[in-house]
């Protein structure tokens, strides 16, 4: 019996294959040899430091490349191409791709990260974007609710042992997300905390390269093995997360949550079903908890391997706000603080590949012709160590975005600096994500000076062992406090 059922999706696989090999216009760029039969590069790629093999690949075939995966075309961008894609010509390049993976975790792609730029994509990007900035009342109330939570966190910092900085910082990170998606205020171990977590740590399986024939062959989900269990289980804790989330904030009289906000905007006209209130919050939750954790994570890191960029920091702290608490307005008079946040995006990348594009025409790419429906990767961690932009890439240095009398390089002169992507599917939580990593680096240092676990101990973070999994992830450390 098994032996039969491994037959037939042999052979479903190989019509698809023959299919797609011969019957779809082929896109011309060059690439590395096609690879196994079937699965072309797919084993090279779905390394956990796929990132590093990309970087190899631009240096052989240059900006644009072609790899094969399964029966599909995917195309690699690389350099300043990618603000063509991205920005120039984002309306071609804008598509998401439609895989059985993300229409089974998205209900049918009610969510603004998989679903293709129609009208109900944009009407969900302008609801989360309202609840982002919390009905206009904006950074003050983001600020407001953000120090709250920071407070909390940096008492878990006031120890004497050494300790894992991680769990305070995602609690914190947590409890922000959830003000802003239910409006209420809860204790980390609150239900929505745990099933939120659980979500986090099994959301990246979904998506692993274990699951991907999932996306060639969906119904084999309904066959037992242990590859549809990591699925299953991830699936079955976001609609546990999602349900939750939708539950606080449609019974919350105060209408401060996302629901209150659809209901706002959907009452003034726009008409989005209900249906897509759980996908929105997903988005939210998901794209604004594992991002910003893993952010500040890498900053702290790197603040303890440099010190002398730490005491940079304490001093600029000292002169603008001595024991005054920082607002978001503070960060203008800050330069070095925002270089350093800038230059912790690059240096980490996290969101190393972007989210997949997917082209909604045929196009041509610096000579090289794509057809309508291929997947594109834009390659961030590579454009952001690419020595012709980055000089010195692997040296975390945040003078690199200061001008010569210590000011911050005016945004139009970093443009292809791109940690939040660019055009039309840029990143909705850029501003909430940078609000966040400043009070928090700000607030942490003013209270305390950060130092290793150890003598000569520091984390030591490199961002090349990173392992990529939804976020580059970098390795557990700890640190000590001192008290300032
Ligand atoms: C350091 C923190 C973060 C980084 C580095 C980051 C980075 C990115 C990147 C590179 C993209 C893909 C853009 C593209 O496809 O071209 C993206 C998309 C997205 N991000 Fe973030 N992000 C961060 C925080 C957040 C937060 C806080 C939220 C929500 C509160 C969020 C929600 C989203 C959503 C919903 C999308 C999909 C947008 C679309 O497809 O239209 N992200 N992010």
């Amino acid at each position: 019996m098994l032996f039969e059922l491994f037959a037939f999706c042999a052979s479903i696989l190989l019509v698809i294959f023959v299919f797609n090999r011969y019957s779809r216009k082929k896109c011309t760029a060059p690439g590395p040899p096609h690879g196994l039969p079937i699965l072309g590069n797919l084993l090279q790629v779905f390394d956990k430091q796929v990132f590093l093999k990309l970087c190899d690949w631009q240096k052989e075939f240059g900006d644009v490349y072609k790899l094969n995966l399964f029966t599909e075309e995917v195309v690699v961008v690389n350099g300043d191409a990618i603000y063509d894609v991205l920005v120039t010509s984002g309306d071609d390049y804008g598509g998401r791709v439609q895989a059985a993976r993300s229409k089974m975790y998205s209900n049918d792609f009610r969510s603004i990260t998989f679903r293709q730029p129609d009208k109900e994509w944009k009407a969900m990007r302008r609801i989360a974007q309202k609840c982002l900035k919390q009905y206009g009342e904006g950074v003050a109330n983001i600020e407001r609710i953000s120090m709250e939570e920071i407070r909390e966190c940096l008492d878990k910092f006031d120890k004497t042992e050494a300790f894992d900085p991680y769990h305070a910082i995602n609690d914190m990170v947590i409890g922000i997300i959830i003000i802003i998606s239910t409006g209420l205020k809860l204790s980390a171990d609150d239900p929505l905390h745990q099933k939120i977590k659980r979500a986090e740590k099994l959301f990246p399986f979904a998506f692993g390269v274990d699951t991907s024939y999932l996306d060639v062959v969906p119904w084999l989900r309904n066959l037992p093995n242990k590859a549809t269990k990591v699925f299953n289980d991830a699936m079955d804790a976001a609609r546990q997360m999602e349900s939750e989330i939708f539950q606080r904030s449609t019974s919350n009289v105060e209408k401060s949550g996302i629901a209150g906000v659809f209901d706002a905007i959907n009452s003034n006209g726009e008409s989005l079903d209900k249906s897509f209130l759980k996908g929105m919050s997903n988005d939210i939750t998901i794209g604004g908890t594992m991002t910003t954790t893993t952010q500040i994570k890498s900053m702290i890191a790197l603040t303890v391997d440099y010190p002398k960029v730490q005491q940079k920091l304490q001093d600029e702290i000292e002169t603008v706000l001595g024991q005054r608490l920082p607002t978001y307005e503070d960060r203008r008079s800050m330069p070095y603080m925002e270089a350093f946040m800038l230059e912790g995006l690059r240096y980490m990348s996290e969101a190393a590949l972007a989210v997949p594009h997917e082209t909604l025409k045929d196009v041509t790419l610096r000579g090289n012709f794509i057809p309508k429906g291929t997947q594109i990767w834009p390659n961030l961690y590579g454009l952001h160590h690419d020595e012709r932009f980055f000089p010195d890439p692997y040296t975390f240095k945040p003078e690199r975005f200061l001008d010569s009398k210590g000011e911050l390089i005016p945004a139009d002169e970093r443009k292809f600096f791109m940690p939040f992507g660019g055009g039309k599917r840029v990143c909705i939580g850029e501003q909430l994500a940078k609000i966040r990593m400043f009070l928090f680096m700000t607030t942490l240092l003013q209270r305390y000076t950060l130092c290793p676990e150890r003598d000569g101990c520091p984390p030591n973070y490199d961002s090349r062992k990173s392992v990529l999994g939804l976020v580059m992830q970098m390795h557990p450390y700890k640190i000590k406090t001192i008290k300032r």
